[in-house]
């Protein structure tokens, strides 16, 4: 059988900042239901990858593709609407709505159907709509250990539940290309553990493709199909994560960002703390 096409491509990407070369020649594809794993010492260019993966950033070379659609000139609106879900290191949930209501809202702007005229003529149109969204909101809220909070206002939930509820807000309009930016900063053992089981499940059972960008290196690993290893701007290395573990230039590449780190280097890395725990 052979596998399916990839749902997101970028291929021979760069991104400069006057000298300084963020991204040079990167390419990555992902799979539906595939997991992959993004990582690399600090500045090693995976939040400009993201930006550009997700429309933010124009690349200098190199193009995106979305379901097989070249999206590099495209809005992030339109990459969200075709499919792409982002979520960002800092939470970016409405505070003053209820945890369900933040669900609800991400849906929204799929409209009541029909556009403005039916919205204006079709009150139970709308209706229907509204239900559909709640039952999509409970359905996500049980499947994130949230059913219990949907009422609370947001602004009021801990660390760890707030970053569950960005994921379960993320996954609620079905994304096909979820990018999460550190999305266990902040929380306990136990709650990246739940996290990490979120996301494994929701790869497999709604096909989601998920980009994950995170310092915490053994909750990568847990969580990955595949790691994409970024150093100064380049793929060091790709693989399982049986495979980047054991990978010489990798320990080299963390390692050698914790030495320098330790001797009060400028940027000190706490990808490198995580990774001199690499076994
Ligand atoms: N707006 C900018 N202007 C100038 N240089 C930038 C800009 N954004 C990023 N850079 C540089 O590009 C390189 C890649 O940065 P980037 O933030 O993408 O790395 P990163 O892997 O996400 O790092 P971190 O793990 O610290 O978030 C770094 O050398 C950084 O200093």
């Amino acid at each position: 059988m052979t596998s399916p096409s990839p749902v997101l491509r970028a291929d021979h990407v760069a991104v400069r900042f006057g000298g300084v070369r963020a991204l040079d020649d990167v390419s990555l594809s992902l799979r539906p239901g595939e997991i992959c794993g993004l990582i690399g010492p600090n500045g090693a260019g995976k939040t400009t990858f993201f930006d550009v993966l997700s429309g933010i950033r124009r690349p200098d070379a190199g193009r995106v593709h979305l379901d097989g659609t070249d999206v590099t000139r495209r809005s992030p609106v339109w990459r969200a609407r075709h499919g792409m879900r982002r979520t960002f290191q800092r939470q970016q949930l409405f505070g003053q709505l209820t945890v369900a209501d933040n669900l609800v809202v991400a849906q929204e702007w799929r409209g009541g159907g029909g556009g403005l005229p039916a919205d204006l003529l079709g009150a139970r149109t709308r209706r229907t709509y509204e239900r559909e969204r709640r039952a999509r909101a409970a359905e996500v809220l049980r499947a994130c250990g949230l059913a219990g909070l949907g009422d609370t206002c947001a602004a009021a939930l801990p660390v760890g539940r707030a970053r569950m509820l960005e994921l379960a807000r993320a996954v609620a309009d079905r994304p096909r290309v979820l990018l999460l930016d550190e999305p266990a900063a902040g929380t306990t053992a136990e709650e990246s553990q739940q996290l990490a089981d979120v996301i494994g499940r929701l790869s497999e059972h709604e096909d989601c493709a998920v980009l994950l960008v995170e310092h915490d290196v053994a909750f990568v690993m847990e969580v990955s199909t595949r790691i994409v290893v970024l150093d100064l701007g380049r793929v060091l290395a790709e693989g399982t994560p049986a495979e980047v573990r054991a990978d010489r230039r990798v320990r080299e590449a963390y390692l050698g960002a914790a030495t320098a780190a330790r001797a009060g280097a400028a940027s000190p890395s706490r990808d490198a703390l995580h990774g001199s725990d690499l076994p």
